[in-house]
């Protein structure tokens, strides 16, 4: 058997793929460690990987588009067969979630999803039951097929011992049944959700969606990322790709302040382990008020535009 090696893939140099080489780095210890980057973008993505700390070979197979699972499935299938790796592992967002299973079926073993700790080579700790509990998880299969949460793990830093390898592989042209024609993508300036260090979540206690502009200010004060419940999405204030919560996105940022909302359990299982909890609600029972750190009974018409001044008036962070 070859030495333990793990292949983490991505469609982007992201944060949250720098998190998953970490995680990876649980897995192999010592063991190697390449990353493998598919479609539109992966080029460049790759140049900038390169930089990473532990990473020995970037691949990167270039797209016109981004990738399907159907398209990147055998890419990473080839390089898994040409190089024996012990671990496939990809972050547990979009692309994560639709590739990864695909590939774990084409390779005949069981896919483990959303994984927050390595506790040994082959036992991992994913939530279920929207985060209520844990299961410790063992796997014998051959080659491991891991998803895991980005704000689980710490993201990998730079190298400061040179680049690695950058390889460019091929994304087969036959076979492939399906293909990409297009996306809407909603604009954003401000940090990803998912791994920005402070979120600003708005539920439907602000009524519509011009009120979540308070939330907006607050966050480029803070230079956060806004969410949202269910309820507000739903509502039609804001877009659904800023849901939080177990439908949603799961963050973990230093600041999380909850604004409106009540704190459900659906929506606690997406931001519960953020590292300090803020929450303002007029409701002095309100669920939310539980697992916050700082709570503020009040109107957040009253308390938002007030807290936005303070905000305002506090000397800038440096950059
Ligand atoms: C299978 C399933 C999956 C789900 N997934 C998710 C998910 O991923 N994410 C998610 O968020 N939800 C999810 N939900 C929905 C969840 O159960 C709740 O319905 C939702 O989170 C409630 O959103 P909310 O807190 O904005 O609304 P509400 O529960 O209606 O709460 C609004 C809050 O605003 C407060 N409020 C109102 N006016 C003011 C004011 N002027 N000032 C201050 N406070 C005020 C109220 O006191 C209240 O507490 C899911 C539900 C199911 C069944």
């Amino acid at each position: 058997m070859s030495a333990t090696t793990a292949l983490v893939v991505g469609d982007s140099a992201s944060q949250a793929v720098r998190s998953a080489i970490r995680a990876a780095k649980a897995c192999v210890g010592a063991g190697k460690i390449d990353l493998l980057l598919i479609g539109k973008g992966a080029n460049s993505g790759a140049a900038s990987a390169s930089k990473w700390n532990g990473v020995s070979t970037v691949y990167y197979a270039e797209g016109e588009t981004p990738c399907t699972a159907e398209s990147a499935t055998p890419v990473i299938r080839e390089r898994v067969s040409a190089k024996d790796y012990r671990y496939v592992i990809a972050t547990a967002n979009s692309f994560g979630k639709n590739v990864l299973p695909r590939l774990a079926g084409v390779l005949g073993v069981s896919a483990l999803s959303d994984i927050i700790e390595v506790v040994e080579s082959n036992v991992f700790v994913r939530p279920i039951y929207a985060g209520n509990a844990l299961a410790t998880v063992k796997s014998n299969d051959e080659v491991k097929v891991l998803t895991v949460r980005p704000t689980a793990f710490e993201p990998i830093e730079d190298s400061s011992e040179g680049l690695a390898e950058i390889v460019k592989v091929q994304i087969p042209a036959d076979g492939v049944q399906s293909r990409w024609l297009g996306q809407e993508a909603t604009e954003n300036t401000r940090p990803d959700l998912t791994t920005a260090d402070v979120v600003i979540a708005g539920g439907r206690g602000l009524k519509n969606k011009d009120n979540f502009k308070m939330l907006e200010e607050m966050a480029d004060e803070l230079g956060g990322a806004v969410g949202a419940t269910r309820a507000a999405v739903d509502s039609g204030f804001v877009p659904n790709d800023m849901q939080v919560g177990q439908t949603g996105k799961v963050v973990a940022p230093q600041l999380y302040i909850g604004i409106g909302l009540s704190g459900a359990i659906q929506h606690l299982a997406g931001m519960k382990d953020s590292k300090t909890i803020v929450a303002i609600n007029k409701d002095a029972d309100a669920p939310i008020f539980q697992i916050a750190d700082y709570g503020l009974v009040a109107d957040l018409f009253e308390a938002v535009p007030e807290l936005l001044q303070k905000i305002k008036e506090l000397p800038k962070r440096a950059e």
